[in-house]
């Protein structure tokens, strides 16, 4: 069943079809996303290890900053005062915030759930702090971030159907509060709905369906990419994706690896978001064409090759695997910085040629020509 909403403007252009997957425009008020789009994740305002500039010349659009990192530091009113996140950062791009619940139950001490808002101690200074719904989307507008997102509660799984239940239950309350409170911002601004529900299929279609009647400018996939198997998080993505308004885009929360993102793009996904591109790249991990490297590996000591001398980002064309591993071996900055710009090109790379081949009806070609390389491994 396919709800129509129609009580919110709709920002998004779908502009090309291929079985499921779509590719299309989203206009926000600090600029344009070409999706399927990819966001590199600068959780505390800052992509780390990476100048925004080589964000920008990767071929990202829209970058992703979290509402609970920032209004504990340095605080979101402070942040409004000097004008926003764009302007605060030099970003200067279309950005997405998360409401911070999820993160609040991954790296907040002593917190507690209750009906009107989670309450905690700052993982910085131990202040108490409470999180409401209301006080989520405020902090949001005040970041002046394009895409706000529902305050929710994640259940992490496996868990029990009753859990499962009543945190989905508590997230559609949580969601008409949320847009109650974001009905202030200006035009353009949007405000995403997020699907819960677990591995419960029932769970998964009353969320979906909740969400739509209330009706958001897009909406959310959450609870996945929390450690389940990738098949439960591909069974629960079949089971929402088809139950959201095929004119909105549709946002799978922290996923993925370069194979997740093939798959979700399969199943009618537009957005994603990920820590792995800057989070691997720290640990001598790169991502290429072929697949994963490892350049702490041994066997790169004395390879001359760079990592695909056809990349069209520079680093990755040009710099010696020796010199790479030489990098990471030392612990020296320079090898977590390349390794970091080299990931988020080449996961810009993937999302353009998906874009280009939905756009020319070869997406499944892609796919597999895709898959087989990465099965080629790298020689
Ligand atoms: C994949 C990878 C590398 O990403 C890492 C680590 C563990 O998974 C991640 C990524 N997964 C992830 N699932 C999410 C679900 C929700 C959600 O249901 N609601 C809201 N508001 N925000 C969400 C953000 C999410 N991020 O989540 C943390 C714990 C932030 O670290 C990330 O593994």
């Amino acid at each position: 069943m396919n709800l129509p909403d129609t009580n919110l403007p709709n920002h998004f252009e779908l502009l090309a079809t291929d079985g499921a997957a779509r590719t299309g425009r989203l206009t926000t008020p600090h600029g344009v996303v070409r999706t399927p789009a990819f966001m590199p994740v600068g959780t505390a305002g800052a992509m780390k290890g990476m100048h925004w500039r080589e964000v920008r010349e990767a071929g990202a659009d829209i970058v992703l900053g979290n509402t609970y990192h920032l209004m504990l530091r340095p605080g979101a009113e402070r942040i409004a005062a000097l004008g926003g996140l764009q302007r605060f950062t030099g970003w200067n791009g279309p950005m997405l915030t998360d409401s911070g619940g999820f993160q609040v139950m991954s790296l907040a001490d002593l917190r507690k759930v209750s009906e009107h808002a989670v309450t905690f101690r700052s993982h910085i200074d131990g202040a108490k702090v409470e999180l409401s719904p209301e006080r989520s989307i405020e902090v949001q507008r005040f970041l002046g971030s394009d895409i706000a997102m529902q305050m929710d509660e994640c259940v992490r799984l496996p868990a029990e159907r009753d859990d499962i239940d009543r945190a989905m239950r508590l997230s559609l309350r949580w969601a008409e509060r949320s847009k109650r409170a974001f009905e202030s911002a200006p035009d353009g601004y949007m405000l995403f709905g997020i699907v819960q529900g677990g591995d419960i299929p029932q769970l998964r279609h009353a969320s979906a369906q909740g969400l739509v009647e209330i009706g958001f400018h897009g909406y959310a996939i959450g609870g996945l990419a929390v450690g389940e198997p990738q098949e439960v998080m591909l069974a629960m993505i079949d089971e929402t994706a088809p139950m959201l308004p095929k004119e909105r885009p549709r946002y799978l929360m922290g996923v993925g690896t370069p194979d997740d993102i093939l798959e979700a793009v399969k199943r009618g996904i537009d957005m994603f978001d990920c820590v792995m591109p800057t989070r691997n790249g720290r640990h001598g991990v790169a991502f290429t064409r072929f697949g994963q490297v490892n350049l702490r590996n041994a066997r790169h000591a004395d390879d001359p090759r760079p990592l695909d001398e056809e990349s069209s980002w520079p680093s990755t064309r040009n710099c010696a695997r020796a010199y790479l591993h030489h990098l990471v071996k030392a612990g020296e900055t320079l090898g977590a910085m390349l390794l970091s710009e080299i990931n988020v090109a080449y996961y810009q790379s993937l999302m353009q040629g998906i874009r280009d081949a939905i756009a020319h009806g070869t997406f499944d070609e892609f796919y597999q020509r895709t898959r087989e390389d990465w099965a080629r491994g790298d020689i």
